[in-house]
């Protein structure tokens, strides 16, 4: 059985929306389970994240699924507190041949968000996973449509400046990451 682990943080809640969007389409894979861990600044102290819990869960996840807003052209500040913690996993080779995959949220269309998700994907390298793209072709460019924003790293999502509900396309295209790495997972475990 297939289990899942969202790893983000979200300062407005648009990169919660896209994680919760991942689980579901994660949970529709028959026999996977999904764990959404949200980096919360309370757990950050003297610059460094900490929490047990959390990181019993995702070295407990044949998946991991790592979300942050863009930032500067970036990730998150306390996405990356995060990912300095995981260093000691690192040091053991923790996560080793777990599936990786990444997500990011932005204000303006571009904003950088390649960036982010280049960064995301440094960092699974470096604790030797496997990363698995959306492979989800570009449906169209308009809000409803998979995919708008023609991300291939990881999914690419963007909501202006005032407005709260991420669009329906985004949450679509996150849903198809979280059901690509679900099904990933299970045919990794079976190894063929
Ligand atoms: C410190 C800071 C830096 C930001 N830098 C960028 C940026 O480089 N590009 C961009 O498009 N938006 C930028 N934004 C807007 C955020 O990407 C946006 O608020 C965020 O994706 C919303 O997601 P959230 O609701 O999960 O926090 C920035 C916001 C903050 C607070």
């Amino acid at each position: 059985m297939p289990a899942v682990a969202i790893i983000y943080f979200s300062g407005q809640g648009h990169t919660h929306q896209l994680a919760e969007a991942v689980a579901e389409g994660a949970t529709g894979v028959a026999g996977t389970t999904a764990e959404l861990v949200r980096i919360v600044g309370e757990d950050i102290v003297n610059g460094r994240w900490k929490n047990a819990d959390a990181m019993s869960k995702l070295n407990a996840a044949d998946a991991i699924v790592f979300g942050t807003p863009t930032y500067m052209g970036g990730y998150a500040a306390q996405f990356k507190a995060f990912i300095d913690t995981s260093s000691e996993v690192w040091m053991k080779q923790g996560w080793k041949d777990k599936l990786a995959a990444g997500f990011t949220h932005s204000q303006n269309l571009s904003g950088d968000k390649q960036s982010t998700l280049i960064g995301l994907w440094v960092n699974a390298m470096q604790h030797g996973m496997v990363w698995v793209s959306p492979a989800a072709p570009v449906e169209g460019y308009e809000a409803d449509k998979v995919n708008r924003l023609a991300g291939y790293a990881g999914v690419m999502a963007q909501t202006p400046w005032g407005t709260e509900r991420v669009s329906d396309g985004d949450r679509r295209t996150a849903a198809l990451l979280g059901a690509r790495i679900a099904e990933a997972a299970a045919r990794w475990a079976k190894g063929t």
